[in-house]
């Protein structure tokens, strides 16, 4: 369990300082398995998880909503049979924020824990 999967998130605001290069170098260590996307210019972090049917997909695709409205921070969930993509970037500040760190290490933790993973 790493630093990030136990900080907080603070408010999103579009003047939020994103990760420096420096900082994203560091920081991306922290959660090895998601990808850096960069889409119409905006940086975000995804990772595919893989499940045995839909029903799981589904309750683990609730699980991280849940952690997303307790700490006011959103990711996009594409949720398919067998399988939930997980994308988060900082929607107002259209880029990557220390939060977004923090929720993919939160999100690796729902998965720790989550039923039906393959
Ligand atoms: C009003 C509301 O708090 C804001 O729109 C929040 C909601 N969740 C959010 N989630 C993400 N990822 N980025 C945001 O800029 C953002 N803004």
């Amino acid at each position: 369990m790493t630093a990030l999967s136990q900080a907080h998130c603070e408010a999103c605001r579009a003047d939020a300082p994103m990760v420096s290069d420096e900082e994203l170098a560091v920081l991306i260590k922290e959660i090895p398995d998601w990808n850096i996307e960069v889409r119409d210019g905006v940086m975000q972090l995804e990772k595919e998880f893989r499940f045995k049917n839909f029903r799981y997909a589904l309750a683990f695709s609730n699980a991280v909503g849940a952690i997303a409205e307790e700490e006011g921070h959103h990711p996009a969930l594409l949720t398919e049979w067998g399988k939930v993509t997980v994308t988060w970037w900082s929607h107002e500040a259209k880029g990557l924020h220390r939060n977004d760190f923090i929720m993919s290490a939160r999100t690796d933790r729902v998965a720790e824990t989550a039923e039906g993973r393959k």
